[in-house]
């Protein structure tokens, strides 16, 4: 899954990783259109980076300067040792002030850019349409927003400078040790970056160990995530000893995994200390050598060593930028997907609930036909032929998977229908503005999600500019405030992770006051379909009823009695609507799937 859509050109790894090629570069450019508002900021940003790169470059010169000096070899107008060491120290100074203007100015960019960004991702987000969020996890949607993006801010804070002070400590380190000694130069570039290149690729396999010790570990800890969340149902089957069983047996691949990267780990530390430091040693010897012949100075030898260090480490340091760069394009790759989605065709003027145009709720169904984009291959409905005048009601009924949901799916336009048609007022629904259509909908779902916040917040939604006293009659007509009202602190009280957990029957109550509040024309009532004790039944049928008054309402009923007084009951089946009536006729037919599921509800109760 997380591997959909990526560009033909060059796929990405495991990792996320996209090869650098001259089109994934410039299509990774594009994320740059997000520092353009910041440009100035950046710009100077660039300019500290640039000053605080060069002054360090500086250093190792006045190092050599220094030594000579103190050796009685001064050809430098500053001869002092003191003022040279001074001169050290003024560099110094003024490399960590240009660092500390180039961090504030790239934090400044960085942290606005990336806020951009994650703005933009959100608001896509919430404007794309249902198929979307089914194609992908949900995992996968959210690391969009936090680690792709973690991954562009590292860019533009962190992996822009740095390789930007690589490649100056590069190129001006090399002009100056070729300036010191072209022979010593040419000797160190044929040792020291060969065992550099060596120690990266080294380094890399140590990586990709340490990363299967990671997931490893990971996968560890989703047991202990999964046995956490599901603890009840652990200790109901005492399945303790088996959960530890599963946990240790995990636990121990990890650690296998773990010992085996360390010999990695080591020999890799091995090299470094004989292979790296060796090459040093290399070039120093041949720099005595020099030094001895009289070909160099001690002090120049002395700065063409903290050179080649600052070179070697430059060239490491390439490497992982590198990298680096890659990770971040295969990001900003999936981030720019996403943003290049296609949104929903919604209204996104903000207006209130009571400016929409009112539906009056006559609804037909033409010969509706439909696959879900996610199987395309299974016809969900065929031929569904329906007619609702305003104000009926009306109740779906049928076994489990027959099509009930998705027939309320295609008439909020969650997704559109594949033949036919759907009209709410003689007008295709694929004519009328989303947002009218959707503003007129009233749903009462069966498993009532509420959002972390208050109670008034909750029953708000249905229409976020309602006055208290409008919330509470709502809340007072879905038979909700008594309860609310018990609360120490009435419609204050949290709701959600952070504060009280309300039962289903109060959840599905609150849910009613957001529908009486948004007052549709339409309502969708998809019944619980766990059973509530009676005295909670009978509180929210009574809000249901009231809720219904003169709306047209679309029941998906499964429990049989509650649907008695609808206008028409229509039977799905496999994805067609095979019987159709009211209770009384439907009832009387015995060969009837509904005279059926009604004998059968009857023997259970
Ligand atoms: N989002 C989806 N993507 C793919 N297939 C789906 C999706 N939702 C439902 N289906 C499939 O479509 C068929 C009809 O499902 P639907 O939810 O409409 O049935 P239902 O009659 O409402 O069932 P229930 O009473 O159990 O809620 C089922 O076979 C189901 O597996």
């Amino acid at each position: 899954m997380a591997k959909r859509g990526f560009g033909p050109s060059s796929a990405p790894d495991a990792e996320g990783r996209k090869k650098i090629t001259k089109e994934s570069f410039q299509r990774g450019l594009r994320i740059f259109n997000y520092v353009l508002p910041y440009k100035y900021k950046f710009i100077i940003g660039l300019v500290f980076l640039a000053f605080s790169s060069l002054t360090f470059m500086i250093f190792p010169y006045l190092v050599g300067k220094l030594v000579d000096s103190s050796t009685g070899n001064a050809d430098w107008f500053l001869e002092d040792i003191n003022m040279i060491s001074l001169g050290l120290f003024a560099i110094i100074l003024l490399q960590g002030i240009f660092s500390f203007f180039r961090v504030y100015f790239f934090a400044q960019v960085s942290e606005n850019a990336v806020a951009d960004i994650r703005r933009d991702l959100y608001s896509k987000f919430v404007w794309l349409p249902i198929p979307f969020f089914e194609k992908r996890r949900v995992g996968e949607v959210t690391s969009r927003i936090t680690t792709d993006v973690a991954q562009v801010q590292d860019i533009f804070s962190i992996t822009l400078a740095e390789l930007f002070r690589q490649i100056t400590t590069f190129v001006v380190g090399v002009v100056i040790i070729m300036w010191t000694s072209i022979k010593l130069s040419l000797f160190m570039l044929a040792t020291f970056p060969v065992l550099v290149a060596l120690a990266m690729v080294f380094g890399r396999k140590i990586r990709a160990l340490s990363k299967k010790t990671q997931d490893e570990l990971a996968h560890t800890n989703i047991i202990v995530e999964e046995t956490m969340q599901a603890i009840n149902t652990v200790k109901a089957f005492t399945n303790e000893l088996f959960e530890i069983g599963r946990y240790k047996t995990s636990l121990n691949k990890a650690v296998r995994t773990a010992i085996k990267g360390s010999y990695y780990r080591g020999a890799f530390i091995t090299f470094i200390i004989v292979g790296l430091f060796g090459g040093i040693v290399l070039v120093i010897w041949y720099g005595a050598t020099l030094v001895h012949q009289g070909d160099i100075r001690i002090g120049e030898l002395t700065s063409f060593i903290i050179y080649t260090v600052f070179i070697g480490a430059s060239v490491g340091g390439l490497g992982e930028l590198y990298g680096k760069v890659q990770s971040a394009l295969g990001s900003t790759e999936r981030i720019l997907e996403i943003l290049e989605e296609k949104e929903e065709p919604t209204d996104k003027t903000p207006r209130a609930l009571s400016e929409l145009p009112k539906l009056y709720g006559n609804i037909t169904y033409k010969e509706v036909a439909f696959s879900y984009p996610t199987r395309p291959d299974v016809q969900v409905l065929h031929d569904i032929n329906l007619n609702i005048k305003a104000g009926e009601k009306i109740a779906l009924v049928g076994p489990s998977g027959a099509g009930k949901s998705t027939i309320i799916q295609l008439l909020m336009r969650y997704y559109d229908v594949d033949s036919g048609g759907i009209t709410v007022d003689g007008q295709n629904i694929k004519d009328i503005s989303l947002t009218t259509l959707r503003g007129n909908v009233g749903i009462v779902p069966q498993e009532v999600l509420l959002f972390g916040g208050t109670i008034r917040e909750n029953i708000a939604y249905g229409r976020p500019e309602a006055t208290e006293a409008e919330i509470i009659d709502a809340a007072t007509k879905a038979n909700a405030y008594m309860f609310i009202q018990s609360f120490p602190e009435g419609l204050d009280t949290l709701v959600g992770e952070r504060g009280i957990k309300l039962s289903g029957g109060q959840r599905q109550r609150i849910a009613i006051a957001r529908a009486i509040l948004k007052n549709p024309s339409i309502l969708i009532l998809d019944e619980a379909t766990s059973s509530l004790d009676s005295e909670s039944e009978h509180l929210i049928q009574q809000a249901m009823d009231e809720l219904m008054k003169d709306r047209t309402t679309i029941i998906i009923a499964h429990r049989l009695a509650t649907i008695r007084k609808v206008d028409k009951i229509l039977v799905i089946d496999g994805g067609e609507i095979v019987e159709e009536g009211s209770h009384e006729v439907l009832s009387l037919n015995p060969e009837g799937i509904y005279a059926n599921l009604l004998k059968l509800q009857f023997e259970l109760t």
